[in-house]
């Protein structure tokens, strides 16, 4: 199991820089999902820890070992390192234990036990050894491409939007077999996409990658509910920014007056709000009124677009339960769960300029 360190580093293609000095720690045993948007890096990131791709400057370590740096160049094959592609890459003519044993040493390759194991380890049943990968759905065979990554035993699993190409159901049950299988194995794992849930719901870590940088690294909870900027928020998940004033721990917007988390200086802010924090009850009941312009129903909840009563025209979107849902033309009671957050006006979080002016 091995921690994996990258500083410095910047690569690109040409004249184009796609890392721009970049700096990452996955610490042993761990996952971190890279999330940004496509063309933002992602894949070239996996190709120079891999050693597909040399970076133009910077150092690479894997389990405390220097494989890519000043004078050092450990090729691809002996970093320890597995790589799951978009597509699985298996090869079609080999069987599903003939793809699992493919990177063994000659003798290991008619290990059966090893390849059982394996089997066991993705949740597939043994009775798909001796299959062929065209008699395999889309997510058994990422389970595969997972299996013969895992074969000889690497301490860091590199997974390259290995669920993107399945569709929903699939793609949930594959994540969760996946990540039950990295977890068995203990191999830190890096796993690079631009699925927003996916990264939330997979990985111990989340690096933010949008102009050759990691915006942000952090928890799940954190990075979501603590983004350092609003195109950090905005990139995470739906959210609701409005005009406001900041004055010691409240900001005033057109929700009124609302408890912000973080110090905040005096001053002219976005507040930025999930639309979850909302909640809707029946009309006075709630911090002030709005009108229901539409509803988008998902089942399991549902986004209502409000138009606010008696402020300067604001649209919001609530996400709530889809249980009782009011209908378009209903005037509701609209109230705000938590502290939200403010960032100075197009700018750091108001709570860092704080932090920057004491120090
Ligand atoms: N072999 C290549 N030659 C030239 N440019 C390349 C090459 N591979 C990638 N690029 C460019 O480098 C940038 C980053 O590409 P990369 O594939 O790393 O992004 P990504 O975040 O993985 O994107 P996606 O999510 O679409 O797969 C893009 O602008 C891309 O066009």
């Amino acid at each position: 199991m091995s921690e994996v360190r990258l500083s410095g580093v910047t690569a690109g293609h040409g004249t184009e820089t796609v890392l721009d000095d970049v700096a990452l720690t996955v610490h042993e045993g761990r996952t971190t999902a890279v999330l940004g948007a496509s063309g933002s890096g992602k894949t070239t990131l996996l190709r120079v820890i891999a050693g597909f791709m040399r970076p133009w400057s910077g150092t690479v370590a894997v389990g405390g070992r220097t494989v890519t740096g000043p004078g050092v160049w450990v090729p691809p094959e002996r970093r320890g390192v597995g790589y799951v592609r978009q597509d699985g890459g298996l090869f079609p003519h080999l069987s599903v234990a003939g793809n699992i044993t493919f990177g063994l040493p000659r003798p290991r390759r008619r290990h059966r036990e090893r390849v059982l194991e394996l089997l066991d380890v993705v949740g597939l049943p043994a009775a798909v050894a001796d299959r062929f990968p065209h008699q395999l759905s889309g997510g058994q065979q990422q389970r595969v491409a997972l299996a013969r990554a895992l074969a000889p035993r690497p301490g860091l699993v590199l997974l390259d939007e290995p669920f993107s190409s399945l569709d929903t159901g699939l793609r949930a049950s594959t994540r969760e077999a996946i990540g039950r299988a990295l977890r068995a194995t203990g191999a830190t794992a890096l796993l690079v996409t631009h699925d927003q849930d996916e990264a939330l719901s997979f990985a111990d870590e989340v690096a933010i990658l949008a102009r050759g940088r990691f915006r942000q690294v952090g928890s799940p909870d954190a990075v979501y509910r603590d983004p350092v900027d609003v195109a950090v928020a905005e990139f995470l998940g739906e959210a609701v920014v409005l005009a406001g004033t900041a004055d010691g721990d409240r900001v005033t917007c057109s929700l009124g007056v609302l408890p912000v988390q973080g110090a905040v200086p005096g001053g002219e802010v976005d507040v930025m709000v999930r639309p979850e924090q909302l909640s809707l009850g029946p009309a006075g009941s709630g911090r002030l009124d709005a009108l229901v312009r539409g509803v988008t129903y998902f089942g399991h909840d549902a986004v209502v677009e409000l138009d606010l009563v008696d402020a300067a025209a604001h649209t919001l979107r609530a996400r709530v339960l889809g249980v009782t849902l009011p209908a378009p033309g209903d005037r509701v009671g609209v109230s705000v769960t938590g502290p939200v957050r403010a960032f100075a006006r197009g700018g750091h979080p108001v709570s860092e300029r704080v932090a920057a002016a004491a120090s």
